[in-house]
């Protein structure tokens, strides 16, 4: 199965802030994208979803081997923690997300697929650390039985190896058949684990690099702004 998202665009009253972005992904692959701060990531992700501001107006076709995508074959492991409702354990948070995709699902099976023992059913949000807490949010999306799965800046605040560990488990995800969208700033892990690397920059789609390319200095990146961002990454923090 094929998602394909076509010239998509969306813009608010204030003005455009996505222009004709289009990319495609098959189940068992992971895309990443990335780009500069405000370049529209997370818009795509709320597009993706169906949960754009109800002032958004969205243009373009986004569509499941050519038929219209069906919103609940697609969950959104969100960005921020506070996505959590920090009252319930997690356990009933899953199951809620569950119960709004209309389904039944086990709780222990869906927390042994993010790599989280049994006992976390029963913890609340403020109780995880950062990298369970990123492993119980992608769990809330997969509680929902998806078969694509957007992760928005799924390893921010994470040290390196929590950081690995996660991006593991995302390839793993695809491996399991789903399609797995990640956005991130982290472009060295997004090469890691991504077939192809969509690239953003104030809005419009720069390019899709295959995850080839993103070695030595990137010369084989189509664009300069592609270049300079992967270089950017490849340089030495300079001292405080
Ligand atoms: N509700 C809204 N009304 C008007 N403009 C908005 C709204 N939400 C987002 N934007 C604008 O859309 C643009 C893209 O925002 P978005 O959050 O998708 O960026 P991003 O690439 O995810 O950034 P970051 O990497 O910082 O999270 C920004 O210019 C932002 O100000």
């Amino acid at each position: 199965m094929t998602l394909k998202i076509e010239d998509l665009s969306v813009s608010f009253p204030t003005g455009l802030v996505l222009d004709g972005v289009s990319f495609s992904l098959d189940r068992g692959e992971v895309v990443g994208m990335t780009g500069s701060s405000g370049a529209g990531k997370s818009i795509v992700a709320e597009a993706l979803v169906g949960a754009l501001p109800p002032d958004a107006i969205r243009a373009g076709r986004i569509t499941v081997d050519g038929a219209p995508l069906v919103p609940r074959t697609i969950a959104l492991a969100p960005q921020r923690l506070d996505a959590l409702d920090p009252l319930a354990q997690v356990g009933r948070q899953l199951e809620r997300f569950a119960r709004l995709a209309d389904r039944s699902m086990d709780v222990l099976a869906v927390l042994a697929g993010v790599g989280l023992p049994a006992r976390t059913a029963r913890l609340y949000p403020h109780e995880l650390s950062g990298g369970m807490a990123r492993r119980v949010l992608l769990a809330t999306a997969l509680a929902t039985g998806a078969d694509w799965i957007v992760a928005d800046e799924p390893t921010v605040g994470l040290d390196d190896a929590a950081s690995r560990r996660i991006l593991s488990l995302l390839a793993d995800l695809a491996a399991s058949g789903h399609g797995v969208i990640v956005i991130s700033h982290d472009l060295i892990g997004l090469a890691k684990i991504a077939a192809r690397v969509v690239i953003l920059r104030q809005g419009r789609h720069v390019e899709t690099a295959s995850a080839s390319v993103f070695t030595g200095p990137g010369a084989d990146l189509r664009e300069e702004f592609s270049r300079a961002l992967w270089q950017a990454q490849l340089a030495p923090a300079s001292p405080c």
